[in-house]
């Protein structure tokens, strides 16, 4: 007998070998074996560290099916492009003499008109060793595999005890859920870990600090790209107190019609530095059109986020981008988002200004507020200097 199960993360074959006994044409006893069948079945079962996406979201999904919306029309599937972003050289910036001035010039230019043209664009030769990143991988995978339960209810480290995130608790139709997990963790500096701690801990410090480092580098040459002399100012508001790590990971999405990963949204920071696995999942808005960034293990993604775009009055790109589930594979990515501190003022350094003047504080609270009562961020178009009727 042969039974293929339906369920994607149960594809499974059992096989089953019956032994009949028969006395006078009738079955008395029955044996099977599909004992090779139970090792694939542990491999492939939903693991006990899965957040409980289905059960939990099934309703939305099914009230959509029982609708008959057209699952394109919330643009859940709907297919895109792949691009390829600028692909920006740091290792220019580090040339010396007369021919390394001309070559930090324009790989400053190229960094600049990425933002202005992309708001997202890549570097290589950026500064975090490949040992690193796949140490962090590692111990990302290590972390997302704990039991849901003690993910759920167990503080991670000294990390603020609602860093872990899953699902929507919000979300009142499909396209308002991301199909994710995520640790986000406030790089506030530690209070001695234990020692079984300190190795997550630490290396959250060592790519947090080597993140920061390369956030800083690239602000700086933007904000000299505005022609603004103070390029002070996002090195003093950005601190390592104010900035996140952020830990995503994407479990395979059994929704038939699919679902995302991320919902579409803006990042709400100066800037972000991201990198992605090889499963890809990635889109960006470019015009109408959603593009699918193919992935690139060796290279960060640099995004621009709402801050920057209204500090540069518009000049950098703050670009929504969304992340799509994947039917098969589980995906993880990571992001530091370079953040001031909820007292900065962010003010347009041009006149006449496109947004007025606010507090990140606020942008926050307002976000929050707009998430609540709307399901989704509004963002900067909250903050025009003038509002439209
Ligand atoms: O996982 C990704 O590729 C994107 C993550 C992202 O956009 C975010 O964490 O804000
Ligand atoms: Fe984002």
């Amino acid at each position: 007998m042969l039974y293929v199960s339906n369920e994607p993360r149960l594809q499974l074959c059992f096989v089953f070998t019956y032994q009949l006994v028969y006395i006078d044409n009738v079955v008395i006893s029955i044996s099977s074996s599909c004992s090779r069948l139970l090792e694939i079945k542990t491999q492939l079962q939903p693991m006990d560290s899965d957040p409980p996406l289905l059960s939990t979201y099934r309703a939305l999904f099914d009230a959509r099916d029982r609708e008959r919306i057209d699952p394109d029309a919330i643009a859940l599937t709907a297919a895109s492009d792949e691009c390829e972003l600028p692909l920006i050289d740091l290792d220019r910036l580090n040339v010396a003499g007369h021919d390394g001035r001309d070559a930090t010039e324009k790989c400053k230019r190229e960094i600049v008109e990425a933002a202005s043209q992309w708001g997202f664009f890549q570097v290589v030769n950026h500064g975090v060793s490949n040992e690193l990143i796949a140490r962090v991988r590692e111990e990302q995978v290590s972390v997302f595999r704990r039991p849901f339960a003690k993910k759920a209810t167990e503080q991670l480290l000294d990390f603020a005890p609602d860093s872990y995130r899953w699902g929507t608790p919000t979300a009142s139709s499909p396209d308002q859920l991301s199909w994710s997990e995520a640790y986000h963790i406030p790089l506030t500096p530690s209070a001695a870990p234990g020692p079984t701690e300190g190795a997550t801990r630490h290396i959250v410090e060592e790519f947090s600090t080597a993140m920061s480092r390369l956030a800083h580098k690239l602000a700086g040459i933007l904000a000299e790209g505005l022609g603004e002399g103070d390029q002070g100012y996002i090195k003093e508001k950005c601190t390592c107190n104010t900035c996140y790590l952020r830990l995503n990971r994407y479990p395979p999405c059994p929704i038939r019609c699919g679902a995302f990963g991320l919902t579409p949204h803006t990042d709400s920071d100066f800037l972000t530095i991201l990198h992605q696995d090889h499963v890809g999942g990635l889109q960006l808005m470019q015009g109408k059109r959603w593009l699918t960034v193919k992935p690139n293990p060796h290279a960060l993604i640099i995004n621009i986020g709402d801050l920057f775009q209204a500090w540069s009055n518009n000049m950098y790109k703050s670009v929504e981008h969304r992340v799509m589930s994947n039917a098969k594979l589980e995906r993880f990515s990571v992001a530091y988002f370079l953040c001031p501190s909820y007292d900065t003022v962010i003010q347009s350094y041009a006149e006449p200004a496109i947004y007025r003047k606010f507090s990140f504080g606020e942008y926050r609270e307002q976000i929050k507020e707009d998430v609540r009562l709307m399901g989704r961020k509004i963002g900067l178009t909250r903050f025009l200097a003038v509002q439209s009727l």
